[in-house]
């Protein structure tokens, strides 16, 4: 039964509630429809749980951003709680040891605590090694998603542990791995199976598997403090860890809501949502250029033009270079990363476009529906760079440009996010062309559904650029 003033929705049938309406394999044009029949705001039981979707920028926002700390929880229960053992940053629900850790990320991702290294160095050394992969196939087609993930991962393994992997190393593909199977089952059937139905839960199901890949991820982390326990010099901090560390003696052990328990979540959960999320943006991105090679010219021309001679491009060219930065955004948009967001609950009673919300209550935020809304954008299904650009060719970003979120809860590897794609695009971009072979028939652009987005597996062709970019 839905709460009085509760939002509209289809009528659920016992013990399923309202999944068995939606494909499991994507949901997003059912979520589309039941907007359509219900309005901006509606609600759906995900077995026995009730939860409510916004669909929208005006629904998003007003929960997001006007009411931000109402919404500002997180859905508690559910496999991804049980397998972070309920200690984790992404889906620590609001309160005091969620505030502190996000606040101790942001502020060190922010340089302040990295030490000599700064976030942009590490970045350009991954991305140096990118490129000697790159020439190395100059002239042939490759397949860039395991080279793309790898210096993902190790880019966030760099601000985290001070560490890089080889790109043959065993334990780069086992992280990467462990962490994609993770985002698939986590995403899947069986995870709806273990949230809906309690009594099946210690059955050897596929979602143990999650559990399994997870101790594995866990036990290589707890390695990785223990060594930087031996080698570090307090107040000397090389990477995240040692910061952690260093925070920690600061405080002391009294009323501390940091804990070494804690720092691996928090590890886990950076790595995690630091690998896929970015690399899935850089494939898209020359998915894209690939397949539209006068919008790749164009970003050419003005990189060449702001560079010069300058080898390496920095995070401030970012200003001097709209048309790239409209172009990187619009591939962002289309790759809608997170179509759904990560799931919201209400922290307290509170109301939304007039209905009423009970605590608690479960809010799924379908960015999808904003990064494609007809309103907010001239031609939303198009690769149209001009939708970040004013009319006097400056970069500009529309309020809908959700890919982050927004309020409290927003990515907090925005930055890191940002400086990966413009440091390591410009940098591709300025040696390299990409094209579409011809032997690949026609592209599909369309991306695979999940909880992190991905696109369809292709193979891009590599050649040199005759000026190397001077
Ligand atoms: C282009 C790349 C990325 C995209 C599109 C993206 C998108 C998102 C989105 C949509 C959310 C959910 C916000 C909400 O709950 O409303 C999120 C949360 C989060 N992201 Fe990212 N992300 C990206 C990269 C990263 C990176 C590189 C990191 C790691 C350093 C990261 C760390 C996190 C964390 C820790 C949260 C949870 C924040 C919280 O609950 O307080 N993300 N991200």
């Amino acid at each position: 039964q839905r709460p009085r003033n509760f939002p509209p929705g289809p009528p659920p049938v016992p013990i399923f509630g309202n999944v068995l309406q939606l494909s499991m394999k994507n949901p997003m044009a059912g979520l589309d429809k039941l907007s359509g029949e219900y309005g901006e705001v509606y609600s759906l039981f995900l077995g026995w749980r009730p939860a409510v979707v916004l669909h929208g920028l005006q629904a998003v926002r007003e929960a997001l951003v006007t009411k931000s700390v109402d919404f500002a929880g997180r859905p508690q229960g559910m496999m991804i709680n049980h397998v972070t053992e309920d200690k984790g940053l992404i889906m620590g629900n609001y309160g005091a040891v969620w505030k502190e850790h996000r606040r101790f990320a942001l502020t060190t991702m922010k340089n302040f605590g990295l030490g000599k290294r700064s976030m942009e160095e590490r970045i350009l050394e991954e991305t140096d090694h990118v490129c000697t992969r790159l020439g190395e196939n100059a002239g042939k087609s490759l397949d860039p998603v395991t080279l793309v993930h790898s210096a993902a991962s190790n880019i966030i393994c760099s601000v985290l542990f001070g560490h890089r992997y080889d790109y043959q190393d065993p334990v780069l593909s086992f992280v990467i791995n462990s962490f994609k199977e993770n985002a698939q089952i986590a995403n899947g059937p069986w995870a709806a199976v273990y949230d809906t139905f309690p009594l099946l839960r210690r059955l050897p199901l596929p979602f143990r598997r999650v559990f399994d890949n997870y101790r594995a991820l866990k036990k290589h982390t707890v390695e990785i403090v223990e060594q930087h326990k031996h080698t570090r010099a307090p107040g000397e901090p090389r990477d995240v860890v040692d910061c952690y560390l260093d925070e920690m003696d600061k405080r002391g052990p009294e009323g501390c809501v940091l804990e070494e328990e804690r720092l691996v979540m928090l590890l886990l959960d950076l790595h995690f949502a630091g690998t896929d999320t970015s690399s899935n943006s850089i494939l898209t991105a020359l998915l894209y250029l690939a397949t539209h090679t006068h919008i790749q010219a164009q970003c050419q021309t003005e990189i060449d033009g702001v560079l010069g001679g300058k080898e390496r491009v920095s995070f401030e060219d970012r200003h001097r270079m709209p048309y790239v930065m409209a172009t990187i955004h619009e591939t962002q948009r289309l790759a809608n990363i997170a179509p759904l967001g990560v799931f919201h609950a209400t922290i307290r009673p509170t109301k939304l476009m007039g209905y009423d919300i009970p605590e608690g209550t479960l809010v799924i935020t379908n960015l999808t529906s904003v990064l494609f809304e007809s309103s907010q954008w001239e031609r939303p299904n198009d690769f149209n760079p001009a939708h970040f650009l004013n009319d006097d060719g400056q970069f500009v970003k529309p309020e809908a440009f959700l890919v982050f979120s927004a309020g409290p809860r927003v990515c907090l590897g925005e930055l890191l996010a940002r400086m990966e794609l413009f440091l390591i695009l410009v940098t591709l971009l300025q040696r390299f062309h990409f094209l579409w072979p011809e032997d690949a028939g026609n592209p599909d652009l369309s991306p695979v559904f999940g909880g992190i987005q991905s696109p369809k597996p292709y193979r891009v062709s590599v050649r040199l650029r005759g000026n190397q970019g001077a």
